[in-house]
């Protein structure tokens, strides 16, 4: 007998096994079908499935809520409904016939499958396991019967489902409304739910009475749904692939107490799914780049956004919020370009909540900061660390430029001590606020006063540690800022060897096509002094062709106890 002719026959009698008759939805919602799933592609799309396609928005600056329902895809699929028990093992037997999309289960969860042991032991598989006077099959009816008999004075504990009969019905799920009656709810998450679609329209509806696992009359105990690759959707029993129908096959031999059943299902993708990009590239018109990226700071996004995103900024970051909730609560903007002496950016608060205040983690150290009002800037983490790490327990370091503290609390864990320094008074508060937050007050001191002054200060009194690392993190102007430096030990003599020269650690720009010669040329040109080993580092590419670097070098004897240059009042 040809097996593939016989498991035809046979299935051909019963609805739910059959898959060559084409699906058949009678949602209310109109559908459009986009493309036929027996199309080439891998894993669910935007652009495949039914639903609307969405629509690139007009050009409206201040469209700000997106319509998620035109993200909702559904798909049509053909499953395996095989006992719970078996699942795993029959999982590994058809990998590769499986649907296997990016974070959708293979397996899908028959609702209410979970059953009393005791339930179960009354529909196991074996006949064996039956008394002779009990029948294997049982219509729902019957079992309903059996298990009114052995229900006893314990009440509902065995028998969850009789339970449910004096039980007010559970207020139905939204989902549960929009759907038509055909199809059962087995699996559901915001992002994505299974259905089966049964093709009994007209079955009685017996869930109320003898609970949701016995409707359509075939429940054998738990079950579970192996979801079938997208091209077995659609495809005739006899062409799908050997494993599915050897299962079948054998199964079927069994006849009346065959477990495995082929059936239709319908799995609906909703907006939580799709990736940002995705989300992105269907909103935005086709010749706008979707944006790549954005820094993260605490609970704010940080976009930069180019001109040609700027009508569409409001929905691309209500797409950046949604998906990456719950970390991100705020999605900003960048409205100008950095050039006030803080160096705080003007931001423009394009969703969520409104405050830019918030905590950031950094190499473990908490900074709290307002954007707002200070600078940050997450980028820098790896260079600090960087910076950092030549630090010996031994070093005392000025950060004469401090900002919040990144440079200078991450140094004081390391180093005998630090002082640090900023002419933002908001700066300030925050740094202070750090050190507590860190424990680390013992070893910071912090100064309010501009960095020419604070270096004068520190250099000129005799109560300060003597400074081994001295960091300018200032990189458009500190540079220039490094003729302080000049006669800084003018009061002390040459030859005191207690006079300790500091290495010292300066950022800048510099677009030059051999930037560390430009920088260092600079160096030279602040000092009026050739300094010779000078210690390049690219730290990282601003803007094309901009280069940030940091020099590190030993300030220079000839320097230190050179005439000054300029009078610092
Ligand atoms: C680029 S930020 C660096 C802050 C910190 N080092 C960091 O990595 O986050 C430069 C800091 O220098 C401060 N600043 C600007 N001009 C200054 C001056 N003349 N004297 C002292 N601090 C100044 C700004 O307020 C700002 O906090």
């Amino acid at each position: 007998m040809n097996p593939t002719f016989s498991l035809q026959t046979r299935l051909a009698f019963s609805p739910h096994r059959l898959l060559c008759k084409p699906f058949s939805f009678s949602s209310s919602k109109t559908l459009t079908v986009v493309a036929c799933s027996n199309s080439l592609h891998h894993g669910p799309s935007l652009r495949h499935g039914h639903g609307s396609v969405p629509e690139p928005v007009p050009n409206l600056t201040e469209q700000s809520s997106i319509d998620r329902d035109i993200f909702t895809r559904v798909f049509d699929l053909a499953a395996l409904r095989v006992p719970a028990a078996e699942c795993s093992e029959l999982e590994r037997r058809l990998r590769g016939h499986l649907l296997n999309w990016p974070r959708i289960r293979n397996v899908a969860r028959v609702s209410g499958d979970d059953v009393d042991p005791s339930i179960s032991k009354l529909l196991s598989r074996n006949p064996e396991s039956y008394s002779s006077d009990e029948e294997p099959q049982l219509s729902p009816v019957l079992h309903r019967e059996k298990l009114i008999k052995q229900f006893n004075h314990r009440g509902f504990i065995n028998f969850r489902n009789l339970a449910k009969i004096s039980r007010p019905k559970k207020k139905k799920k939204r989902y549960n409304e929009r759907n038509d009656d055909s199809t059962e709810k087995i699996e559901t998450s915001s992002v994505y739910k299974v259905e089966l679609v049964s093709e009994e329209d007209n079955a009685e509806d017996w869930s109320t009475l003898i609970g949701e696992e016995f409707k359509g009359g075939s429940w054998r105990g738990p079950t579970r749904l192996l979801l079938l690759d997208e091209r077995y959707a659609k495809t005739e029993t006899h062409m799908l692939p050997g494993a599915v129908k050897a299962l079948l096959y054998c199964e079927n031999e069994r006849g009346i107490n065959s477990l495995y059943e082929l059936v239709h299902c319908r799995l609906t993708i909703f907006y939580s799914y799709w990736q940002m990009t995705e989300l992105l590239e269907a909103l935005l018109p086709e010749d706008v780049i979707v944006p790549s990226g954005f820094e993260t700071i605490g609970h704010i996004a940080h976009l930069n956004l180019r001109e040609e995103h700027l009508p569409y900024k409001k929905l691309i970051a209500q797409v950046v919020l949604d998906k990456n909730k719950p970390k991100i609560q705020t999605v900003v903007n960048k409205t100008d370009a950095i050039e006030n002496d803080y160096r705080t950016m003007q931001l423009e608060v394009l969703a969520g909540n409104h405050s830019l205040v918030t905590t950031v983690i950094e190499n473990g150290i908490r900074f709290q900061l307002d954007l707002a009002t200070v600078y940050w800037n997450s980028r820098l983490a790896t260079e600090r660390q960087r910076l950092i790490a030549s630090f010996t327990n031994s070093d005392v370091v000025c950060d004469v430029f401090a900002g919040v503290g990144p440079i200078a609390i991450s140094a004081a864990r390391k180093a005998r001590h630090v002082y640090a320094n900023d002419l933002n008074p908001n700066a300030v508060e925050y740094i202070e606020r750090n050190i507590v937050l860190n424990k680390l007050d013992r070893k910071i001191e912090v100064f309010n006063m501009d960095g020419r002054r604070f270096v004068n200060a520190i250099f000129s009194s005799p109560q300060i540690f003597p400074i081994t690392q001295v960091v300018m993190n200032l990189p458009n102007d500190a540079a220039e800022f490094l003729d302080i430096f000049k006669g800084i030990f003018r009061n002390r003599s040459n030859d005191d060897d207690s006079c300790i020269l500091p290495k010292i650690h300066v950022y800048g720009f510099s677009k030059a096509q051999n930037p560390e010669f430009d920088f260092h040329e600079r160096i030279n040109m602040a000092l009026c002094e050739t300094v010779r080993e000078v210690e390049m580092n690219r730290v990282r590419l601003v803007a094309p062709g901009k280069w940030m670097l940091c020099a590190s070098f030993n300030l220079p004897r000839a320097v230190a106890f050179g005439k000054p240059l300029i009078k610092v009042v």
